[in-house]
């Protein structure tokens, strides 16, 4: 497997040396998070296995100390409109409240200034305090509606976090819902989903960050205003003694940031290890093969090359906040030796310098929570920038609505010259420069080797990806531009992985169309039409039971009862054309009999039935066969003719009829197997374990040859 080795800081102005935030004097640090050894770990090293997931690429970082303060104007906007979004009075409210309180802080600094100038002017003290009395007065109201505004404050954020964050999150499942199948299988594409899965709750974060910033931000103005009208010298020194902590927090910031996009796919490789650990359907592997140890030594020395990672952040954290400490305590004793100074020359008055004083208390506090909360405020931003990413990309790649009406009752589907490979897949294409034609109403089966790609081409048939080249053509209408949701609703699918949905029995016959209200008839026909009555019925709470054994009251099924109901879903769903990837791959001997007998019957009420199987035997109800090799159409015709030409086909059918007639032949002469025809050698559809139906005639001779006609009673039947 190809290693990638993660390159932090390749993007231009990402480097380490273009964005540490490093001010002059202060050393650039290292930045390259500790990925070699982990990697060691992740990738084989003392743990012997290659797990199998690949090494991801850097991450996408667009930020420097610069860019950080001159995004916040874009940051607030963005985190004001989702609040908008979300709840359009809420956000007024905390937005008017916030700017209250910064205005509120200015005045009650002026009348400050107003008691101070007062208190230190001449006169006895009963006429200096009479003098403050207004402003202290004023003072107390102002504080008074302070508080209001901040009760008022508390309480819209506190209504507004939790609507942010449904709102970001129904987004995100919205949209990752609505890609193409191919962007979900894209790695690239997946890392964005796994990174943009934080963006929700970063959003709710950001409501609350957002006004302490509008706060801290009004409230420095307001200070900075009247330390520029005490004197000019004032507000450089506040800016100075501040700036140490907003680098560092910055840098810090970035640093955890950068860290997290290299380490995202370690961490999620990590959870997925710990779940398998505990999944149900693991679990029996994990006791009989002892893989249990196996997984605890990769999810340990994964989860320790995180710790390194975590120590290596916290370790250039102190470093950094050290750093911040010595500068910031030079900058405060250059302040007050200024103030002092001032004083001293008489070029400022004792009550300006109190005001000072206090003006710079809260012009630093200010300052040091305005970059704290932009710091906190460009960590979660840079969380829903990722989602707001994934909204543009999910965008790019969605399955496209509208497009050209495929016929109502198209005599045929042809592809034509459809050639598809995977993305990012060297090897030959899965489909390559295939021409057929699937006529409707019929029973069309596609047969090949492992691999040879027909569960591929059925999912371009289903529009679950498209051609890279050629066309597949509804009675002439590309259904390449044609309405994917009219195409998807013509269809219905028992894939060979369909998915076992963890809910009722019910549920899983209904969801085949999920947007209907199930009827009990309905779901009844489907259900017994898929010959799934049994399964249903042995239920301990018949249809209504959940199908979920991590639950209480859960139960589960066996491989072909699943099967069953998986057939039951699609018969459920009605779509024109019903495609089935192996059927009967679980079903028992009868069960498989009965299913492809329901299968001919819905060809019989009109639906096309595309049929892929390794069951030859099956494949004679078909009226017509595909036989694909590495990707190519090599034959196609009746069974009969295909069997009769001798080619892929006839030899695929004599592998299978050989090994029954073999199996059946070796009691009455074990060193030869006998393969000549003859009435003693009873190919059944179901293999030789079937018993024969009485009244059955003989089996005819196996093949090669073609059967004489096409019924089951006549040909030949071969089975695994
Ligand atoms: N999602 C995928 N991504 C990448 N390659 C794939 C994917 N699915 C299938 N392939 C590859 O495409 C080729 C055709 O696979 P496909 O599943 O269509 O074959 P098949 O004939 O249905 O095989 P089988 O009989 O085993 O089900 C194979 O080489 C397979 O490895």
């Amino acid at each position: 497997m190809a290693r990638k080795k993660p390159d932090a800081g390749t993007e231009p102005g990402t480097g380490p040396e273009a964005d540490t935030g490093a001010e002059p004097g202060t050393e650039a640090e290292p930045d390259e998070p500790a990925t070699s050894e982990s990697e060691e770990l992740l990738f084989g090293g003392p743990l012997r296995y290659d797990i199998g997931w690949s090494a991801h690429e850097d991450a996408f970082l667009q930020l420097n100390f610069r860019a950080m303060l001159t995004r916040l104007p874009a940051l607030l906007a963005s985190s004001f409109r989702l609040a908008r979004d979300a709840d359009r009075r809420a956000a007024g409210i905390v937005l008017a409240a916030e700017s209250g309180r910064g205005v509120a802080q200015a005045v009650s600094l002026l009348a400050v200034n107003s008691v101070l100038a007062r208190l230190v002017a001449g006169g006895s003290m009963a006429d200096r305090l009479r003098g403050a009395a207004p402003a202290l007065i004023a003072m107390a109201a102002v504080l008074t509606v302070a508080a209001l505004l901040r009760a008022a404050s508390t309480y819209a954020t506190g209504r507004l976090e939790p609507k942010v964050e449904r709102l970001a999150t129904e987004r995100y499942l919205e949209r990752a819902a609505a890609v193409e199948l191919a962007a979900i299988e894209d790695d690239a594409f997946h890392k964005l989903l796994d990174t943009a899965q934080y963006g929700a709750s970063s959003a709710r974060r950001m409501i609350a960050t957002s006004t302490r910033v509008v706060n801290a931000l009004i409230s420095l103005i307001a200070a900075a205003s009247v330390l520029t009208v005490l004197h000019p010298a004032l507000l450089p020194l506040l800016v100075t003694m501040t700036l140490p902590s907003a680098w560092s927090a910055l840098t810090i910031a970035r640093r955890r940031y950068r860290s997290f996009h290299v380490w995202v796919q370690h961490a999620r490789a990590g959870r997925l290890i710990s779940s398998l650990l505990i999944d149900t359907a693991a679990a029996p592997e994990i006791r009989v093969h002892g893989v249990g140890p196996f997984l605890l030594r990769h999810f340990r020395s994964m989860s320790e090359a995180q710790e390194s990672e975590q120590e290596r952040l916290a370790g250039l954290a102190a470093r950094t906040g050290l750093v911040a400490a010595a500068w910031t305590g030079l900058a405060t004793t250059a302040t007050y030796a200024t103030l002092g100074l001032l004083l001293l020359t008489g070029a400022m008055a004792l009550s300006v310098a109190g005001t000072a004083v206090i003006a710079i208390r809260t012009g630093s506090q200010s300052l040091d929570t305005l970059v704290l909360e932009v710091n906190s405020l460009h960590e979660d931003a840079l969380f829903v920038g990722d989602l707001e990413r994934l909204y543009v990309e999910a965008a790019r790649r969605a399955v496209p609505t509208g497009g050209a009406r495929l016929p109502d009752e198209p005599g045929e589907i042809r592809f034509e010259h459809v050639t598809f490979a995977y993305p990012g897949s060297a090897a030959r294409p899965a489909v390559d420069d295939v021409t057929l034609s699937v006529p409707t109403g019929r029973i069309v089966a596609l047969v090949g080797e492992n691999g040879s790609g027909k569960t591929t081409l059925v999912k371009l048939l289903a529009g679950l990806y498209a051609p890279q080249s050629g066309r597949i053509l509804w009675d002439g209408v590309d259904a390449a531009g044609a309405d994917r949701v009219q195409l998807a609703e013509r269809v219905a699918m028992v894939a060979q992985d369909f998915k076992r949905w963890p809910f009722t029995a019910r549920v899983n016959v209904g969801i085949g169309r999920a947007a209907y209200e199930p009827t009990e008839e309905r779901i009844g026909d489907a259900v017994s039409q898929a010959g799934a009555g049994d399964v249903v019925r042995d239920l301990p709470r018949g249809i209504d039971t959940l199908l979920a054994r991590a639950f209480s009251g859960g139960h589960e099924l066996s491989g072909g009862q699943w099967q069953r109901l998986g057939i039951a879903r699609a018969a459920y769903r009605r779509g024109s054309i019903l495609i089935v990837d192996e059927p009967t791959a679980a079903l028992d001997a009868r069960a498989e009999l009965e299913v492809f007998e329901k299968i001919r019957a819905l060809a019989g009420t009109g639906q096309t039935v595309i049929l892929i199987t390794h069951r030859l035997a099956s494949v004679r109800h078909a009226d017509l066969v595909h036989v694909l090799e590495q990707g190519r159409l090599v034959e196609s015709g009746s069974p009969e003719d295909l069997l009769a030409a001798g080619g892929v086909y006839a030899e695929l059918y004599g592998l299978q009829a050989d090994q029954f007639t073999r199996r059946a032949a070796e009691p009455q002469e074990p060193p030869e197997p006998q393969k000549q025809p003859g009435p003693q050698v009873p190919p059944g559809p179901q293999g030789p374990q079937r018993p024969r139906e009485p009244q059955e005639p003989p089996e005819p001779p196996g093949p090669p040859g073609p059967p004489p006609a096409r019924s089951p009673e006549t040909h030949p039947s071969p089975s695994p």
